[in-house]
């Protein structure tokens, strides 16, 4: 009989209610009601998840986390920040406060004044989902407490379900840290592995029978040391006398699939997507006693599976492998929203055609019975999946599929050289050394998503919204202008994301209503839905970036985001390649390029935040997804004269491996996030020389912490001691939505103010 489980489940409610619970708690911190209202939250939510799960026959305990699964990894490690344990004690902190001051680099009660820097953030392989990055050093040292997934698991099986505790895995969560080099890294595993080991013995004593260890770093091309260090770690923890499910997802196993099938562990995971030929190896070498867990059902998107192709490869495997056959989504279900059941704006074609994480479980249950009862147990069900499939097709625009056949490679290219165009450019804009700017967004209030709420539910007139947001518009400009910014941003007010916001008006790409997936604590996106092609109807963006820049004299930026981002950050179609698709948002993109130039708005940001994020984890896949993205930017962007100057803007990206990537994006200007990683991610130019103009992050915006001046002056000095200086701008890591407006005008009056002070150093030399 096959078996069916889950490997994660989405953590924020399906109305995000621990999104609200949080966000009460943060600012209300001072008071036991919303700590008690945080925690009861929770619970709820677990208790929830754990309902949808029911039908599984192993049901993950451990994947909720009130911040970020990893950040939980360190605390049950006891690897916790010597900064926040200092904080922690000095102002005898709960255990709750110094979790939120190690992710947030504040805790509730911001009257204490207890702050240390935030931990720092990257993104979690391939996804838009951050966590937060596990510090070491040669003397840390580990501590086991097991407290918070003890909770999940009595919790689990007060309410009857069979459960399956659900960790980091060893060497994924060494391999993520930093703060040390991999030889360091390495020689703390054996300090790690018998705080695994009494993990494990903790689970035995809970009654606990498998444990799914994620070992996602077997996506990636690991080198000899770090697949020793897997052979050494599972050999470890065999004497455990619990069963080891062993995980990895985003990619298939690769070059490690050898060192994966001679583990001892009791069960190993294969993530489906295109590998199907490593389901069938690892089911050949497969000893009597291992389960094979099967990830035929994709994670990462919402498109429903196809049922009857996968009963064609999964009725052979369970003749082989019966119960020792297991059925799951690929990966974690945390990247997809929860119920498609609460959309009711999508049109119905569309809807049929799709699978949240309630209906993914549900398509577990058909394969599943389908498997044990025999095809005909579901042939309803297989029936309206097959109706359901092909609505792509229908939809295609036969245009602009004509249209993207015939792109000719001078769409590729701007007129002129960096070096002529930022000639013109310096005598068209007249910017001082260090130019200030901010990246895009200023903060989102209440009042301004309220307001949109109002409108979207129509309690207010497209009129009356307008007006709301050119005020508010109007006050960014003039706050911008008091504090003496140089290049101004007309603020995105009237944005609800910088990606959703594109695929409401694009045609091709569908909204939802209640789609949120977790992007990082308790920050949420509704990705869109990429379903048919891609075009745009209209301008989008240039009344308002007009309306911004008629207030001011100074240069006022217009504000887009680039293909591949809006491709990397929303649900894509399947049945086109992906630089097809991202082709035609190019071409949308370039449309709305021209028309703001035409606008003379003469300077034009094209965010690519997301450009380095779908990176292929495979390094041989790296080349040709690069070529077609930076393709596809220079195909939005080319279209210029040279005196318009292209920023564009990128976060949480380490460059080094793709500098000559970036390069050949050719924008005039690029901004980056550097502050949060402490300006590392500038070591990269003391070997490379990058052409262009550019903007390092001199502050992290992720955080609440007001700044000093001379904190961002040291990070300038250090960006100058890489980069001329006369290619240098000044900036923070990147938009401003999520802050309150006191510490935003506090942290830019000291930008522009470190600016003003190194033009003074710059002048004197
Ligand atoms: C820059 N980043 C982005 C990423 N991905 C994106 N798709 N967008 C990004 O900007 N990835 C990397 C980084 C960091 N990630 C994020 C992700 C999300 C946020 C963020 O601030 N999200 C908001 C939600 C934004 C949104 O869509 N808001 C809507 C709906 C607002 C709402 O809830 N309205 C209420 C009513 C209003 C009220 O009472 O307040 C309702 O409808 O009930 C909107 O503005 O209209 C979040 O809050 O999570 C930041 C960085
Ligand atoms: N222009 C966007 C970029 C975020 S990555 C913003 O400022 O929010
Ligand atoms: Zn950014």
């Amino acid at each position: 009989m096959a078996k069916i489980h889950n490997l994660g489940f989405p953590r924020i409610g399906a109305n995000r209610e621990l999104k609200f619970a949080l966000e009460h708690y943060w600012q209300h911190g001072d008071s036991e009601t919303s700590q008690r209202h945080l925690h009861a939250t929770a619970r709820e939510i677990r208790q929830g998840n754990l309902e949808i799960q029911s039908a599984l026959d192993w049901v993950p305990v451990g994947d909720f986390s009130l911040y970020d699964h990893v950040l939980d990894t360190s605390f049950m490690l006891g690897n916790i920040p010597t900064s926040v344990e200092k904080v922690a004690s000095e102002y005898a902190l709960t255990a709750l406060d110094a979790y939120f001051l190690a992710a947030r680099g504040q805790t509730a009660h911001a009257e204490c004044g207890c702050q240390t820097q935030a931990g720092e953030m990257t993104k979690w392989f391939d996804t838009n989902y951050h966590y937060i990055v596990p510090q070491v050093d040669a003397d840390t040292s580990f501590a086991l407490n097991p407290s918070r997934i003890n909770r999940d698991i009595n919790e689990a099986r007060s309410v009857g379900a069979e459960v399956k505790p659900v960790i980091l895995g060893p060497v994924t969560y060494l391999y993520l840290a930093k703060g040390a080099d991999d030889t360091t890294k390495l020689t703390l595993l054996p300090k790690l592995l018998p705080i695994y080991a009494q993990l494990l013995a903790n689970f035995y004593r809970h009654g606990v029978e498998w444990v799914q260890v994620d070992e996602p770093v077997l996506a990636l091309d690991l080198n000899r040391e770090w697949q020793t260090a897997l052979q050494y770690a599972y050999d470890y923890l065999s004497t455990s006398n619990i069963k080891l499910l062993l995980t990895s997802y985003f990619s298939d196993y690769g070059a490690n699939l050898s060192i994966v099938s001679a583990l001892p562990v009791a069960g190993i995971h294969v993530p489906v997507i295109d590998s199907w030929h490593e389901v069938n190896a690892i089911a050949s070498t497969l000893k009597a006693s291992q389960v094979l867990s099967v990830g035929v059902i994709d994670g990462r998107n919402i498109w429903k599976a196809r049922l009857n192709q996968c009963l064609e490869q999964l009725i052979p495997l369970h003749q082989q492998l019966g119960d020792r056959l297991w059925l799951a989504p690929s990966c974690s279900l945390l990247h997809v929203p929860i119920d498609v059941e609460l959309e009711t704006h999508i049109p119905s074609g569309l809807k049929d055609r799709l699978s949240f994480a309630k209906q993914k479980l549900q398509e577990l249950v058909y394969l599943k019975n389908a498997l044990n009862e025999g095809r005909d147990s579901i042939s309803t069900e297989l029936g309206q999946n097959s109706a359901s499939q092909g609505y792509e097709k229908a939809q295609s625009n036969h245009a602009t599929q004509l249209r993207d056949s015939s792109l000719h490679s001078s769409l590729f290219k701007r007129q002129s050289t960096f070096s002529q165009r930022k000639l013109t450019q310096a005598s068209a804009l007249s910017l001082p050394l260090f130019p200030t700017t901010t990246i895009g967004s200023y903060p989102q209030t209440s009042d301004i998503r309220l307001t949109r709420a109002k409108f979207k539910r129509n309690e207010i007139s497209e009129h009356e919204y307008i007006l709301r947001m050119q005020d508010e518009i109007a006050h960014v400009i003039d706050v911008q202008e008091q504090l003496g910014l140089d290049v101004l941003v007309h603020g995105e007010p009237e944005r609800n994301d910088m990606v959703e916001y594109f695929g409401e008006h694009l045609e091709g790409i569908a909204v939802s209503q209640f789609a949120w997936v977790q992007s990082y604590g308790s920050r949420c996106v509704k990705p869109p839905i990429i379903y048919a092609d891609v075009h745009r109807p209209k301008p989008i963006t240039v009344a308002w970036s007009q309306y911004a820049q008629s207030l001011t004299a100074k240069p006022v930026k217009g504000m887009l985001t680039g293909p591949v981002t809006i491709l990397n950050w929303s649900f894509v179609r399947d049945d086109l390649p992906r630089n097809k698709v991202c082709e035609q948002i190019a071409l949308a993109i370039r449309e709305e390029v021209n028309d703001l130039e035409a606008a003379n708005i003469r300077i034009i940001q094209i965010d690519e935040a997301a450009l380095r994020e779908r990176l292929p984890l495979k390094k041989h896949e790296q080349r040709y997804y690069m070529q077609w993205a930076v393709d596809c930017f220079l195909l939005a962007s080319s279209g210029v004269k040279d005196e318009t100057q292209i920023h564009t803007h990128m976060c949480y990206s380490s460059f080094g491996e793709i500098m000559e990537d970036v390069a050949r994006m050719d924008a005039d200007v690029i901004t980056i996030e550097t502050a949060r990683s402490n300006m590392t991610l500038l070591d990269v130019f003391d070997t490379y020389a990058y052409p262009n103009d550019i903007g390092p992050g001199v502050y992290d915006i992720h955080s609440p912490n007001k700044v000093e001046t001379h904190d961002m002056l040291d990070r300038l000095n250090h960006a100058c001691s890489r980069i001329p200086a006369d290619q240098l701008w000044v900036n923070p890591d990147c938009g401003l939505k999520t802050r309150g407006w006191d510490e935003v005008k506090v942290n830019l009056r000291h930008m522009v103010a470190a600016a003003k002070k190194a033009r003074v150093v710059a002048s004197e030399h």
